[in-house]
């Protein structure tokens, strides 16, 4: 059974690490929080909000008496975040992220730790919501939320179950996949409808008349669209290191495309209703299974 966390440093305190750090404060699972960030203002805001309780003065004092850093940056700062950290690292502080993509992050964590990669658990969060920042971050984000483990073959079971613990105690349930598993299912449910949302919405607002589009734009628009509303920087990040995924996943969407169009210009009814057909009955029995998974959840039961 893990012990409370000493000293958690967070390096990127936006909604992923605000909100990790919101939890573990309430669960008590964490004595002290320390924040790391490239912005100032951002990080006071935190302090401010009561996420963290020190804004580090270096990286050294936020490695040095920390039992477990968390990276919840945008993916492409992992590798420089780490090797700033490495020349602090002690041997038995557990290092961990919350980032979207996973074979990156692990190919990251190889190149600046070396040897100490043992101590690099890497998870995701299958959590979050359009908006960013401290400000965004909410202390019941993960209850009953799936938290990804990626374990390496380096890892021990003690650390890994040490994050486990970590995620468990703001509400998670722990799940366990392989990097490149991982990249594939989230290219799939995630990554390429973000890149679909984005696509539309600039597409509209491309148009001479977008304005009276938008007037007309109703629930369903805003439905499709809202997680365009992300970050772009997050999303520029997640596009590229998963490129290879999401390029399988947008050849075989642009593929169903191509079929309905057709379809459409064939003016195939039948066609057409089948398709949409079979996306309502698989919409309903993940909604149904999604329901009864929370309901199973709430009710405690295993
Ligand atoms: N937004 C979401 O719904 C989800 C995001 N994630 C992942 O979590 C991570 C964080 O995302 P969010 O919290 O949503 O973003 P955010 O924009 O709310 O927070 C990121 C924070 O990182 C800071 N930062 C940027 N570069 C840094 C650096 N080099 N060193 C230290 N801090 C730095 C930023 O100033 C910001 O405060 C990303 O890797 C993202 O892929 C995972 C699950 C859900
Ligand atoms: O806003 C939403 O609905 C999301 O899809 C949130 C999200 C964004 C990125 C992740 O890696 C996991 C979850």
């Amino acid at each position: 059974m893990q012990t409370v966390f000493n000293r958690i440093a967070i390096f990127g305190v936006g909604l992923i690490g605000g909100s990790f750090a919101l939890a573990l404060k309430k669960s008590g699972a964490v004595r002290q929080i320390v924040g790391v960030g490239r912005s100032r203002t951002s990080l006071e805001t935190a302090q401010q909000l009561g996420i963290i309780d020190h804004i580090a003065d270096s990286v050294e004092e936020a490695v040095a008496g920390s039992d477990l850093i968390m990276i919840a940056a945008p993916v492409a700062q992992t590798e420089s975040i780490l090797r700033a950290i490495v020349p602090f690292l002690n041997a038995k502080t557990i290092v961990t992220d919350a980032g979207s993509t996973k074979a990156d992050v692990v190919l990251a964590a190889r190149a600046a730790l070396g040897n100490k990669i043992a101590q690099f658990v890497p998870a995701h969060p299958i959590a979050g919501r359009e908006l960013n920042g401290p400000e965004a971050a909410l202390t019941d984000l993960y209850v009953c939320k799936k938290v990804v483990i990626t374990r390496l073959p380096e890892n021990t079971n003690d650390d890994v179950a040490a994050v486990a613990w970590a995620w468990q105690q703001c509400g998670a349930i722990i799940h366990q996949l392989n990097p490149a598993q991982h990249d594939a299912v989230f290219a799939a449910v995630s990554h390429l409808p973000h890149l679909l949302a984005y696509a539309l919405v600039d597409d509209v607002a491309r148009k001479p008349h977008a304005d009276t589009l938008f007037q007309y734009a109703a629930s369903g628009f805003r439905d499709f669209t809202r997680i365009a509303g992300s970050s772009p920087e997050m999303w520029r990040d997640i596009t590229l290191a998963n490129r290879v995924a999401m390029l399988e996943e947008l050849d075989s969407y642009t593929a169903r495309l191509a079929i309905l169009r057709e379809h459409l210009v064939q003016a195939d009814g039948a066609a057409i209703e089948d398709i949409y057909s079979n996306a309502q009955k698989a919409r309903h029995n993940w909604i149904s299974a999604i329901e009864a998974a929370e309901k199973q959840q709430r009710e405690g039961g295993d």
